[in-house]
C-alpha cells in the first residue's frame, strides 16, 4: 500500500515506523514546511492518505485528499464541528472516510467498557461521574477528543447527565472533563464513579504512540478497497 502522510509531526512519523514494518510505502510527507507538494498529481501516487496535523488544517486537508480520489483516515481531534462537512465532501467525491479521536485498540475495547459501565450505572443514581484526561503539553486542543467520545457514550447512557462541560461541573447535570497537561504523557484517560460509599474507575493509559500509530495502519488497510464512511468498530470488528 502506497501511503500519503498528512502531517508529518510525532504521529506521522510514529505511522511511518509502523507502516514500514507492516510492508508499506510512504510516497508523500507533508507538514507546514512543503505546502508545494500537497497537490492532487502528488496525491494520485498514493492508495491512500493518513492526516494527523491540527484541528485548523484537518477539514481542508482531508478534503483536498478526497478531491484526488483517495480514502482517508484522519485522526486530527479538536474538529467535531466541521467533521459533517468532511462526510459530505466524501459522499461528493465517492471515496471513502475515517475519522477516530483514538485509533488505539485498548481504547476502542475501553469504550466499550465505558459503555457497558454507564449503563450499569443509570439507575444508580448514588453515583456522580467524571472524566479525566491528561496529555503532552503540545497538545493543542482540550478536552482531548477521546474524552469527548467517552464523555458523549456516558451522555448516551445516563439520564442525569445532560451535556459535558470543561473542568468543573457545577450543576448536577452537567459531566465534567479535566484536563491536565504534563510534560511528555501520551494519552491517559480515566472515568470514575463516586458516592458516599465507594468508588469505581476505569483507566487507559497510553505508554507510547505506538498504539495509535498501529491501529491508522490497520484503518488504512481496512478501508483501502471501500467507498463510504467507516469507523474503528467497523475496523475491529467490535
Ligand atoms: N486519533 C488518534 O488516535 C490520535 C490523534 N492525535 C491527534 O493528531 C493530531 C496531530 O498530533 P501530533 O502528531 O502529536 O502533532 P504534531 O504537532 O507533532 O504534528 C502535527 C504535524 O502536522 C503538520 N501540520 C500542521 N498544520 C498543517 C497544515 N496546515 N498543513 C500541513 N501540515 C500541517 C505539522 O507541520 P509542522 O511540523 O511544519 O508544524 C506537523 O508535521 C492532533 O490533532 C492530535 O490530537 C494524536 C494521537 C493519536
Ligand atoms: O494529541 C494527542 O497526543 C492525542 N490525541 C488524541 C485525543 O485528543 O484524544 C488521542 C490520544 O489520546 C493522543
Amino acid at each position: 500500500m502506497k501511503i500519503a502522510l498528512i502531517g508529518y509531526g510525532k504521529m506521522g512519523k510514529a505511522i511511518e515506523t509502523v507502516a514500514l514494518k507492516r510492508g508499506h510505502e510512504v510516497v508523500l510527507r507533508i507538514n507546514r514546511a512543503n505546502p508545494e507538494q500537497f497537490t492532487t498529481g502528488q496525491l494520485k501516487t498514493a492508495d491512500v492518505a493518513i492526516e494527523f496535523t491540527s484541528p485548523a488544517s484537518a477539514l481542508a486537508n482531508v478534503s483536498l485528499c478526497m478531491e484526488a480520489g483517495l480514502p482517508v483516515i484522519c485522526g486530527s481531534t479538536g474538529w467535531n464541528e466541521e467533521l459533517a462537512q468532511a462526510e459530505e465532501k466524501c459522499r461528493a467525491t465517492g471515496t471513502a472516510f475515517l475519522q477516530a479521536s483514538n485509533f488505539s485498540v485498548g481504547v476502542n475495547i475501553f469504550f466499550a467498557v465505558n459503555k457497558r459501565l454507564a449503563e450499569l450505572m443509570q439507575h444508580q443514581a448514588g453515583y456522580d461521574v467524571r472524566v479525566e484526561e491528561i496529555h503532552h503539553t503540545e497538545k493543542k486542543d482540550a478536552p482531548s477528543g477521546t474524552a469527548i467520545t467517552i464523555a458523549e457514550q456516558i451522555l448516551e447512557q445516563l439520564d442525569r447527565k445532560q451535556h459535558w462541560v470543561k473542568d468543573e461541573a457545577t450543576l448536577p447535570g452537567e459531566l465534567a472533563i479535566v484536563s491536565k497537561r504534563i510534560d511528555e504523557v501520551p494519552g491517559t484517560h480515566t472515568v470514575t464513579y463516586s458516592s458516599a460509599i465507594d468508588d469505581i474507575e476505569i483507566t487507559h493509559t497510553a505508554h507510547t504512540r505506538e498504539g495509535f500509530a498501529l491501529g491508522a495502519v490497520l484503518a488504512a488497510e481496512f478501508i483501502q478497497q471501500r467507498k463510504g464512511i467507516f469507523s474503528m468498530q467497523d475496523v475491529l470488528g467490535i
